[in-house]
Order: C-alpha cells, then structure tokens, then sequence
C-alpha cells in the first residue's frame, strides 16, 4: 500500500483528529515522525495545556531588555509572582534577581530550552529575545541567528509542549513597498532590514505552525515602544525613549532622526494590555493571528513641542543618522488597527499629552514641570 494512503488511514484512526481535516498537533505530529524536530521514542511527554482555569506558568525570553522586566510585573500581578519566570542570557541586576524567579536562558540552545519549559512547567511562552533594527544591520549574521534560527527553537519547544507562544512583531515588519499612511494588516511586505526579515519570517512561521499542527500562535506587531524604567537596545524608535532621559538631566536632545520623521508608538503600559489582552482573548475571537495594534502617531517636532510645555527650556537638535533615517522612512507612519479594535476590543488609554506628562513623572522632572506650570 502506498505510504501516502497508510499514514491517511493511521491519521483517520487517530483520536482527537479535527473535523475540518486538518493537521492536528504535536501528539499526531509526533506520532509520525513528523514532529518539528524528532523526539526520542522513548521521551517520557508532559502535556502542559493550560485549561483556562489554571494560572499560566509563564516563560520570558529575552526579558532583560526594555519591555520584558514590565511585562513580568505585569503578568506577576495577575498570575502570581512564582509563575512568571524571567529568563536571559545577562546578568540581572540586583533589584530585577530578588523581584521573582529569574533563569539563564540562551534561545540558541534548544536543549536548555526544553528543559526549562519542562521543568517547570511552562505553558505560556511571551518570546522577547531579539536584536533590533539598528543594531541589527550592524550585527546581520548575529541577528540572523538570534532572530530567526532562535525563533526556530521557540516554536518547536512551543509546539512540542502545547504552549501558548506570543511572538511580538514590529512596524518594522513593512518596507518602502507597503502603503505608509497607514499601513493595513495584510498588504506588501518587503522589508529592508534583517530585523524586518525576521519579524515577517516569525509572523509566517507562526502562523504556519497554527494551521500545520494546532499552535497557538499569537503575535502583535508593536509600534515604537516608550517606557521610563529602561534603556535604549538598539532601535531607530529610541529616540523618542532617550529624549526624556536627555530633556530631564540636561535640557536638551540631539535627535538622530529628521524633525519630520513620522512613526507609529505606543506607551508601554498600552503594550503590556494588548500583549495580555490578546494572549486572553478566546481564540474563536482571532480572526487572525497576527495584529497591528497602534495608540500615536508623531514626529520628533511634535514630540519636542509637547516636551516644551512642561520644560520651557527644553532644546532639540538633529543630527541625522544615515542608516536609522533609512530605515524609518520605510516604516509605516500610521498604524491601521481596526481589526484588533473590532476583533477583541483593544483600545488604547494614551495620547501624546499623557504620555509626556507620565514619562515627566517618571524621570523626576516634577520640579521642572511645575515651575512650567
Ligand atoms: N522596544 C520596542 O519599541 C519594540 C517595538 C516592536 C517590537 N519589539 C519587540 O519586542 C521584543 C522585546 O523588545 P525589547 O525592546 O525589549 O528588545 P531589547 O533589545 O531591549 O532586548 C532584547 C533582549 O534579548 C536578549 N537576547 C539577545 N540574544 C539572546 C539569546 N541568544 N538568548 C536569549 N536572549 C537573548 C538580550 O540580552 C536583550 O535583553 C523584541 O522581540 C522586539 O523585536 C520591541
Ligand atoms: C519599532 C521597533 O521594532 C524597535 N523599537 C526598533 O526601532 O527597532
């Protein structure tokens, strides 16, 4: 009998198979041999699917950059500090080891990977490690290999270990191809950059591994993020997260984009709600799997001119950067997320105005803002 027709009749036998005739998960996956990678016959599985009444046990990758220590906070609050488990490949600072469990964790080594899912019992996978746009073309091979042959790992231990796996994509997943103004959820994508390469590789991989073996698969792509409690990592947003450490110290900013540069962002507490928001959302309610979600739109004028009204005299300069004025001119400049607004009801809480005042808040600049005022 032809291999094709036996592995149809084994597949017909198989429980669990769904109605729609497509692929099922990891167990069928598995069970042929197909399995995103091959297990040992003699692998003892743990099936870890969250049941929507247990709390999620929470893997951050990634999670010592600029969003992923906010978004443990974040989830700690909700799920449980022991159920959130921090992971990178640096050595956390002080205050960051005693807030919650932390773990060395390199996505280029998929064994360490495994068993930190297993071990602990990880069913919910928020995949933050990568290198950005800017330093991304400065670092390709690296950022080849972190962004794109990591992200391999991730969805294999992800399918593998029936997890729900959030992969956040950027802006920078469009290029000078895609409409700018604003940019839909679905149109051209043709990125310039290797970060953009991957994020589109990660959007449809994710996607892939949705429809091939039952993944859930969720990802956003973000605008620029802004947050007060972290450093810049290398994008060509950063400008408008480092005018305020700037504006506070020294009254003043030299911006290495065009005064008229025009990019979607977001505050980042707006982020961490959609991130949870959509990893909650009943999955009958995702239309699709991958989402733009937007809050602004500005330039860095407009940002400075709303800087200006809490610190009189604040100064910006420009000193163009070649290669991020590149690439932010073939970003989008308004963001279309209606489909997100219509598909499970985001919203986002801040406009500019409050998001210069809360960042002014932050940095300690009360002083400054209330002589202002
Ligand atoms: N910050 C933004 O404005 C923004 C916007 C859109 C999308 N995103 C996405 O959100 C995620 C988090 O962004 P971020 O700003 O925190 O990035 P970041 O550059 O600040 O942090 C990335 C982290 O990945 C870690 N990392 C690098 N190599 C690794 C490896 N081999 N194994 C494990 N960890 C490794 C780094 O140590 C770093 O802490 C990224 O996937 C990024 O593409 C961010
Ligand atoms: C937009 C985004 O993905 C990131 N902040 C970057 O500029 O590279």
């Amino acid at each position: 009998m032809p291999v094709a027709r036996m592995l149809q009749q084994v597949v017909g036998q198989m429980p669990g198979r769904p109605a729609c005739g497509c692929w099922t998960s990891a167990p069928l996956a598995r069970f042929l041999g197909t399995s995103p990678r091959q297990i040992p016959a003699d692998a003892n599985f743990y099936s870890s699917s969250f049941s929507g009444t247990d709390q999620p046990r929470v893997l951050i990758t990634g999670g010592l950059g600029q969003l992923g220590v906010g978004l443990a906070n974040f989830l700690r609050k909700r799920f449980g500090k022991d159920n959130v488990i921090l992971s990178d490949i640096r050595k956390p600072p002080d205050h960051i080891f005693h807030s919650g469990p932390f773990i060395y964790s390199d996505i280029l080594d998929y064994k360490n990977l495994r068993e930190i899912v297993v071990n602990n019992r990880i069913t919910w996978l928020f995949h933050y490690s990568a290198l950005l746009s800017a330093i991304g073309e400065a670092n390709v091979s690296l950022a080849r290999a972190v962004n794109i042959t990591g992200l391999h790992n991730v969805l294999d231990v992800a399918a593998e270990h029936n997890l729900r796996l959030f992969v956040p994509s950027t802006i920078g997943a469009f290029g000078p191809t895609s409409p700018r103004n604003p940019t839909p959820d679905i149109c051209i994508q043709r990125p310039r950059t290797i970060y953009g390469v991957s994020k589109v590789h990660a959007e449809l991989m994710g996607e892939y591994y949705h429809y091939r073996y039952g993944l859930d698969f969720r990802c956003l792509r973000y605008p620029g993020i802004i947050s007060a409690d972290s450093q810049p990592g290398g994008g060509t947003t950063d400008y408008a997260v480092q005018i305020f450490h700037d504006a506070v110290k020294n009254g003043k900013f030299e911006c290495n984009l065009k005064s008229s540069t025009r990019l979607p962002m977001m505050y980042i507490d707006d982020c961490l709600r959609a991130t949870l928001e959509v990893m909650e959302a009943p999955a009958e309610s995702l239309s699709m799997r991958t989402y733009n979600v937007n809050a602004m739109s500005f330039t860095p004028e407009d940002l400075a001119q709303e800087l200006l009204k809490h610190i009189p005299e604040f100064q910006i300069t420009y000193n163009v950067d070649s290669v991020r004025q590149a690439i932010a001119d073939s970003w989008p400049m308004n963001f279309d997320d209606s489909n997100a607004r219509k598909d499970w009801g985001w919203k986002h809480d801040f406009d500019l105005p409050e998001l210069v005042t809360t960042m002014l808040n932050f940095h300690g600049s009360d002083t400054r803002v209330a002589q202002a005022n």
